[in-house]
């Protein structure tokens, strides 16, 4: 689509600190994470435990304090004009109408017809063909969102980057919006970043899972789709593996609060998702344990 070509992203033994109030605080440390070109892979975590930090430093808004990421083997320094993001809000300029919106995040060497047969494309794609000249208090919250997904797309991104993108939305746009990315992706086939809050958003739409968190580090494990076979211990379960790994692990006084990768999940079947489909509530069940929220399911196994 558009000269758009996917390209990996790697993410190497990435920490973050921050000063506040004269103190220094580690929010990432030893993140590792290897995004394929083409994959989606979203990003899970309690608030406030360093997604958004970790998807800016993807995108070179903010620098690593330790470890390095490579877009495309290249390694990431400043603003990235390999990647797009897409923040919460649409962020989109009010003074200007949505096309001239859009037309912001054409690369510099696109211009004239040809710029403007881009603009049309993206509008297009998303939806607001009919709503070009449109200011951005003139439209909806999800038409406006949907400007600001055309503008990245604009780009022509290697990596797309995703910021908690539809969490400002009613629940039928929010909706509406994932299956619009999913079909975007897949005729792009671009690479994305999903930072999110929601578990069926993420199963719905990524290849991959990534929980972020405070604790022990990374597990690569297999989807659990049922309840472990009688007399077996629950080895596959996410919910189980992981509280058994913080009991293991979590000596008072050695507790490191900065997050890393705590699971990284393959979800099964071939993306978009059924929203309906039985065979991932399972997996549901299992990843809203992980953050702390109990569900029957998790309960019953
Ligand atoms: N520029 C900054 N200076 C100081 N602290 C920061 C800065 N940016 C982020 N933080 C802190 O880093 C931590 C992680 O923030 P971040 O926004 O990455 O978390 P998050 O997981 O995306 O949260 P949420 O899910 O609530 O959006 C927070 O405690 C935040 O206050």
């Amino acid at each position: 689509m558009r000269g758009m070509s996917a390209v990996p992203l790697h993410i190497s033994g990435v920490g973050k600190e921050f000063t506040a109030s004269g103190r220094r605080r580690a929010i990432l440390a030893d993140v590792d994470l290897d995004v394929a070109a083409g994959e989606v892979v979203a990003l899970l975590g309690p608030s406030g435990c360093g997604k958004s930090t970790l998807l800016r430093l993807a995108g070179g808004l903010d620098t690593p304090t330790t470890g390095s990421v490579l877009v495309d083997g290249q390694p990431v320094r400043g603003f990235e004009p390999r990647c797009a993001v897409v923040f919460q809000e649409p962020r989109l300029l009010p003074w200007r109408n949505l096309e001239r919106n859009v037309a912001f995040g054409l690369p510099r060497d696109v211009t004239g017809d040809r710029a403007r047969a881009e603009v049309a494309h993206w509008l297009s794609v998303v939806g607001l063909a009919g709503f070009a000249k449109h200011r951005p208090r003139q439209v909806s919250g999800g038409m406006a969102q949907r400007a600001a997904l055309a503008r990245a797309l604009a780009r022509r991104p290697g990596v797309l980057l995703l910021d908690e993108p539809f969490a400002a939305l009613d629940a039928l746009t929010r909706l509406r919006m994932q299956d619009l990315l999913a079909d975007v992706q897949r005729e792009a086939g671009t690479t994305v970043l999903l930072v999110t809050h929601d578990v069926d958003e993420a199963l719905h739409l990524a290849d991959r899972i990534v929980l972020l968190g405070a604790g022990p580090s990374a597990r690569k494990t297999a989807p659990t789709v049922g309840p472990p076979s009688q007399g077996e211990p629950p080895q596959d379960s996410v919910a189980e593996s992981g509280s058994r790994r913080r009991t293991a692990c979590g000596q008072p006084g050695d507790v490191d609060d900065a997050a890393s990768i705590r699971l990284v999940l393959d979800v099964p079947g071939a993306r978009p998702r059924d929203r309906g489909d039985s065979g991932l509530a399972a997996l549901r069940s299992s990843l809203l344990a992980e953050l702390g929220v109990r569900t029957p399911a998790a309960v019953a196994s």
